[in-house]
């Protein structure tokens, strides 16, 4: 039976390559030590699968910055506004890459990035390939040949893995009307077929192709092209084994698709679709064939041990109508969503012991796949590492840790007027007018600004006790207080605070919530060099002291304007957690939701006029398949109004949201009923608002005016013709003026740019408003 591995965590376990793509980008290093720095973590990701005792490797699941951006390198799908870039005497790829990813503004040339959306359901981000009528694909990148050759020169022979011919096209939008990015499938192919040969002629035996895809819902059409793609790819690559990889759901309908394509190997995701597991071996077809069943036991996407009763029993059920030589155990998706090595957690503060040893990051889910794959040769029940693992999940099944009555009991009482504010919008809406003074078009910036080096320098040296509490402190206070004399001097109506005093909008929480646990380097690659350190729920969760309140009334007390709350919601910290799984989602995001009502209610005590509940994961949570949707938003927009229908009318309610698509959920945004709702939409040039317009959403809207994700200072008549474009659906008193999403990751030279010009865009709209009048 063969172990593998679909994927490894590539940023580093010291975030390596976050710090070289930063220290390139500013200009410190040349591109021959960033790629030195990438060979580095390639070949320790190799060494730790390879001592790991793991069979097939794989390569090409390293990236600089995103696989689904180097898949669109490697079959030359280069949009237009980058072929300026391309020299044909100097290599200037890597620049081309870069300025696809981030936008380029260098040599007198303005040239906007790629739009970057969510990854699946995960808080992992991809640059969505662009498609056009008559596009055409030609090998441009030859990365995945590279990082095979540079293996087997370590005497490794991997698998490389690439992102799938249809669901590289799934992920892409067509950027022109009057086709459909399926047809384009014959044109690719043959870039696909190109490459595999090329591997196989150097020697690869067997390549996966990754395909999540495939558990989405299909169109006939679509499942067709998963056919017909298989198809002739096997025909034309003879002998190099395909292994089509599925993950983060059940096969469901497209499970005869899957099982039926001309392939060698297939792999399943155990932890969220077992279901198919019993189809899969009752279906005759799969049966007689000489295909392999991989099997994803071992969750990627969380922290939990694995519980090496359950899948030693499907491993076996499967092993006893295929044999062994047709069973592959694998985790369930690449390991990118995990963070690297438990054995970093050193502090036992931070991580204790009991807890700690239920958990199992990438480096220790290789060797879950490594004992799964020799217990199951074994008399298991009476082997070491069998008694251990069991040890470890009775200890957490039966943890006093764990439960907490009165927070149990405090969410069984709530009651549905809990989830309702006084009034309705419209009714809320004119108190508001009148107590908050709002100009028309008011201005508000998301919440953070930049996380200069300076302030994560100032929480790393508190962390190392180079500086006490209140030398911290004090340093916040200051940053605040400088950040308000500016937005006051720039004229932004609505102020924040500035969210200096935060590591992360959901880790910060987590650390002052109880049932939270967090690490000291569980990093895990959320776009780019971005990375997030997800809080760890293992028990019922309860908020001992308020958490903000301290801050922004600190804030609030030092201008005479406006200062708005700032705080995560419920849906966004249980999303961007590793959660527990021994209770429904559902009841974990209420006790959340109680937790930040809590803090609503203490901040409108506080004096905070305006409170702002960021829920940017809403809609990544959203179930992959259409049927499970009604449920997921039914218990995730409770959540949210539980949160905040603890105050008054008078006090406005915010919410925050980006890198959305909103037309398929808008009666779930609407019936969320936050007075104002801040939205990515500029990297679409508002298309978003077509769902809003069309719903007829009532309440204010703030449709963001420029890309936070890129460096690039848009222009203030940019700003003015989204803005006006917005004003043909919204109507104009619900009309806010706003960026995409915070400003933590730019810089202030930017920074400052930018909102000067959004806010000479809000006066100008203003004036055309009254010269029109
Ligand atoms: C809004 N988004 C978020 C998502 N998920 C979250 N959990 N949070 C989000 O904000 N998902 C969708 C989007 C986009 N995603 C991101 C994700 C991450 C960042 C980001 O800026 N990340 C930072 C890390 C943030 C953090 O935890 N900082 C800590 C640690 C700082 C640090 O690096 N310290 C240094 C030492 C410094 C020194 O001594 O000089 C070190 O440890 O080496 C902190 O501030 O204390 C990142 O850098 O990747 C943005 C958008
Ligand atoms: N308040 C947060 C929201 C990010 S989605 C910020 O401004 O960074
Ligand atoms: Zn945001």
């Amino acid at each position: 039976m063969l172990s593998h591995s679909l994927g490894y965590p590539r940023v580093g376990s010291q975030r390596e390559l976050k710090k070289a793509n930063e220290q390139f980008w500013s200009g410190k290093i040349n591109r021959e030590e960033l790629q030195k720095v990438a060979r580095k973590i390639r070949h320790q990701n190799w060494e730790i699968q390879r001592n790991a005792g793991i069979d097939l490797i794989p390569s090409n699941d390293f990236s600089l910055y995103d696989q689904v951006l180097d898949t669109s390198l490697m079959v030359g799908a280069i949009p237009e506004r980058y072929h300026q870039l391309i020299d044909g005497k100097s290599n200037r790829e890597l620049d081309i890459y870069f300025a696809m990813a981030r936008g380029y503004q260098q040599n007198g040339l303005d040239i906007k990035a790629m739009e970057m959306t969510k990854w699946f359901d995960t808080n992992y981000h991809y640059l969505v390939p662009e498609f056009t009528r008559n596009q055409m694909f030609s090998r441009y990148s030859d990365k995945v040949l590279l990082e095979f050759e540079d293996a087997l020169q370590k005497g490794i022979k991997t698998k490389p893995v690439l992102i799938g011919p249809v669901t590289y096209l799934l992920l892409g939008k067509e950027k022109e009307d009057g086709f459909d990015k399926m047809d384009l499938l014959d044109t690719l192919l043959p870039e696909y077929i190109s490459i595999l040969k090329e591997l196989s002629s150097r020697g690869a035996e067997w390549v996966q192709l990754d395909e999540p895809g495939l558990v989405l819902d299909l169109s006939h059409k679509q499942k067709l092209a998963f056919q017909s793609a298989y198809e002739q790819i096997r025909e034309a690559v003879q002998p190099l084994k395909i292994l089509v990889a599925t993950y983060f759901g059940a096969l469901e309908d497209n499970l005869s698709t899957a099982t039926g394509l001309c392939i060698d190997a297939l792999h399943i995701d155990l932890t969220r679709g077992a279901e198919s597991l019993p189809v899969i071996l009752s279906d005759e077809d799969f049966v007689l064939s000489f295909k392999k069943l991989s099997l994803g036991v071992v969750d990627g996407r969380n922290i939990w041990k694995n519980d090496y009763q359950k899948s030693l029993e499907f491993i076996n059920r499967a092993i006893e109508v295929l044999g062994e030589n047709r069973v592959m155990v694998a985790p369930s998706c690449s390991l990118l969503h995990s963070p690297h090595d438990l054995d970093l957690e050193t502090n036992e503060n931070v991580l204790t012991g009991e807890i700690k040893n239920w958990m199992a990051f990438a480096k220790q889910k290789l060797n879950e796949v490594s004992h799964l794959a020799r217990l199951v040769r074994t008399d298991w029940e009476l082997e070491e590492d069998f008694i251990n693992n069991q040890n470890a999940i009775a200890s957490r099944k039966n943890s006093s840790l764990i439960h907490k009555p009165e927070v149990k009991k405090r969410a069984e009482s709530i009651v549905d007027a809990d989830f309702e504010r006084v009034s309705a919008f419209s009714a809320r809406q004119m108190l508001q007018l009148e107590k908050l003074e709002l100009p028309l078009f008011p201005s508000t910036t998301i919440g953070s600004f930049p996380q200069t080096d300076e302030v994560r320098k100032l929480r790393s040296d508190l962390k190392k006790n180079v500086i006490t509490i209140d030398q911290y402190e004090d340093r916040i206070r200051e940053e605040i207080i400088s950040s308000l004399r500016w937005q006051e001097d720039l004229g932004i109506d609505v102020l924040v605070h500035g969210e200096f005093e935060r590591n992360d909008m959901v880790e910060y929480f987590g650390e002052s919530l109880s049932g939270f646990v967090f690490t000291q380097n569980g990093w895990v690659q959320s776009y780019g060099s971005r990375c997030v350190k997800p809080p760890i729920i293992f028990g019922d969760v309860e908020r001992p002291e308020p958490m903000t309140v301290k801050w922004s009334a600190f804030a609030q007390a030092n201008s005479e304007k406006l200062v708005k709350g700032m705080l995560t919601g419920p849906v966004t910290i249980l999303q961007w957690s590793f959660v527990r799984d021994d209770q429904p989602r559902k009841d974990t995001a209420f006790q959340i939701g109680l937790a930040i009502r809590d803090e609503v209610v203490d901040l409108e005590k506080a004096g905070i006029k305006v409170i702002q509940i960021d829920e940017p994961a809403i809609r990544e949570g959203l179930p992959l398949r259409k049927s499970a949707w009604q449920n997921y938003l039914k218990w995730a927009v409770d959540a949210f109004r539980l949160s905040a229908a603890g105050v008054a009318d008078q006090t406005q309610i915010h919410t925050h949201m980006c890198y959305s698509e909103f037309n398929d959920i808008i009666d779930s945004i609407a019936a969320m009923d936050a007075d104002v709702i801040t939205i990515e939409t500029s990297r679409s040039q508002m298309e978003l608002l077509d769902a809003f317009s069309a719903f007829n959403y009532p309440n204010e809207i703030g449709p963001g005016v420029y890309d936070i994700h890129s460096p690039r200072v848009p222009t203030v008549d940019e700003m003015v013709t989204l803005l006006e474009k917005a004003l043909k659906v919204i109507p104009a008193r619900n009309l806010w003026v706003n960026p995409d999403c915070g400003l933590k990751t730019r810089k202030w030279p930017e920074t400052e740019a930018a909102l000067r010009n959004m806010i000479s865009a809000a006066n100008l709209l203003r004036e055309s408003v009254a010269v029109g009048q």
